[in-house]
């Protein structure tokens, strides 16, 4: 699992662990592994050009010691102090190893930007003159100290200038800016240090295939298709019956043992002709309600919460929410969707997609899975998840109403929904990866992914 903890919570740990250590021992251990990122990055520190960028503060002084380190690597370091109240011993430390201290020599081309501007420390937006010291290295590849500098750490909202960070090397745990966009996508590939801190309860999670395979339903040898669960979807209408063929290849995952169909005969027709495993209606011990449902979402959704069984609330259903409100439900909106329930801008809930996914999960007594790059899965009382195992590619029309059909089955076979939502958007993404290799791919490619990547995690 990776885990992500809020600056309040880092500050707590490291009080602790400071009190035990001698001093600087800490930012010695930090600068150690930042200094080590960063030759990973550039393969080595002989003849490299370095340029760090340090505020006031212990950020700055991770980067004047990474500094040095790199300096005694043969590295070429320059420090521009954007503070005169910068970390006196890591100036002293650069020194030592022979770097150069001062505003940059402007005809320098450097091969890497340590940002060591603001940590945890920073309140975005950033101060204008560390604004002009980005714009002055635009263009050169960045490795951020523990947070691109100018995002919002605890949010991962953004505020004006900041970095976009090529790595960023974090130190303990990570931050939510990591995980939750906008911020996250500024990262880059995100390395972290181990400093040793004991950490509580995370604010924000996300799966890792090991989570994923440990929470996933796996038939015993007594299996029976039943008691696997049965997975009932009411999706597509006349004007859209792909909605249903693609809901239902997601139910027919192969994680529930059985889908049944409900919903217009002539889409009926189709999804037995495509599906000949797909049954009709019945007992389920979950429903899939919405995607493409039109105008017979809302009588849909309240002939499946009749039945009083865990739901998956998506598409045209959303609008219809409220029935599913206080029960063992998923909603799965995308920003539009959330911005339509909670009477907000899409702009909005693009900008703040953890705060808004958090306020639905609330109104709605319900888990929310906000879909987008990083996926959220939001439940009251507990830890955010994130999902990253995903790919731009998996931006293709009707990729959530496979997503739906998935979750559905995993309700089905008897995961809560907080699990079934989290875990279900793992494979989703995973499978999406899988499918793509790097190129394009459509929605049903997903589905047809789904069972190779499932037996990839050995359950
Ligand atoms: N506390 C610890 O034990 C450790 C901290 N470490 C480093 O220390 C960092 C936190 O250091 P600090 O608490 O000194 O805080 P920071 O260095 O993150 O930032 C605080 C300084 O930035 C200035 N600042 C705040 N907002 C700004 C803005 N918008 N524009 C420009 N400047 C701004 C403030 O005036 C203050 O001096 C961590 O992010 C991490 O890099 C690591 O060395 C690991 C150990
Ligand atoms: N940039 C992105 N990177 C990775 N995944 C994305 C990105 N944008 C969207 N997705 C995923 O693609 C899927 C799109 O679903 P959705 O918006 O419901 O489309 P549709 O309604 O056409 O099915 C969601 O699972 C979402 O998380
Ligand atoms: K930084």
């Amino acid at each position: 699992m990776i885990r992500a903890h809020t600056v309040e919570q880092v500050r707590e740990a490291e009080a602790t662990l400071l009190a035990q250590l001698p001093e600087g021992a800490l930012m010695q251990r930090a600068a150690y592994g930042l200094a080590h990122a960063v030759l990973d990055l550039l393969g080595g520190g002989y003849g490299r050009r370095v340029l760090l960028l340090v505020g006031s503060g212990d950020n700055g002084g991770d980067a004047l010691y990474a500094g040095a380190v790199l300096a005694r690597r043969g590295a070429y370091v320059e420090a521009w102090l954007l503070s005169d109240r910068a970390h006196a011993a890591g100036v002293a430390a650069l020194r030592r190893a022979g770097g150069r201290v001062g505003p940059p020599q402007p005809s320098r081309s450097w091969d890497v930007v340590l940002d060591g501007i603001v940590g945890i420390g920073g309140r975005p937006p950033l101060r204008d003159d560390a604004a002009a010291a980005l714009e002055a290295v635009a263009g050169v590849p960045v490795v951020a100290v523990d947070i691109p500098s100018g995002v919002d750490v605890d949010t991962g909202e953004l505020a004006g200038p900041h970095v976009s960070a090529a790595v960023t090397v974090t130190f303990g745990t990570h931050k939510i800016a990591h995980l939750v966009d906008p911020a996250a996508a500024e990262c880059g590939v995100v390395h972290l240090v181990d400093i040793g801190l004991d950490l509580p309860e995370p604010a924000l999670e996300a799966l890792q295939p090991a989570d994923v395979a440990a929470l996933l339903p796996v038939p015993g040898g007594q299996a029976q298709k039943y008691a696997r669960g049965v997975v009932g979807v009411r999706a597509g209408s006349a004007a859209y019956p792909g909605a249903a063929l693609l809901s239902v290849a997601g139910a027919a995952s192969g994680l529930a043992g059985m889908v049944r169909f409900v919903g217009d005969p002539t889409v009926q027709d189709r999804v037995r002709a495509a599906f000949p495993e797909v049954v009709g209606d019945g007992r389920v011990q979950a429903w899939v309600v919405g995607s493409g449902s039109d105008d017979s979402a809302e009588d849909a959704l309240r002939a499946a919460v009749d039945d009083d069984v865990p739901l998956v609330v998506d598409a045209d259903a959303l609008a219809f929410a409220d029935l599913a409100s206080g029960r063992p439900a998923v909603l799965t909106p995308h920003a539009g969707e959330l911005a339509a329930m909670l009477g907000a801008d899409r702009a909005a809930v693009e900008a703040r997609p953890l705060h808004h996914v958090r306020e639905a999960a609330d109104r709605y007594a319900a888990t929310v899975l906000l879909k987008g790059r990083h996926t959220l899965v939001a439940e009251r009382d507990r830890p955010v998840r994130a999902t990253t195992s995903g790919t731009p590619w998996l931006a293709t029309a009707g990729a959530g109403d496979v997503l739906g059909g998935l979750v559905g089955a995993l309700l089905a076979a008897g995961l809560a929904p907080y699990d079934a939502a989290s875990v279900g958007s793992w494979l989703h993404g995973a499978a999406a990866t899988f499918a793509s290799r790097g190129g394009p791919i459509v929605a049903g490619d997903v589905a047809r992914a789904l069972p190779v990547v499932t037996a990839a995690l050995h359950p």
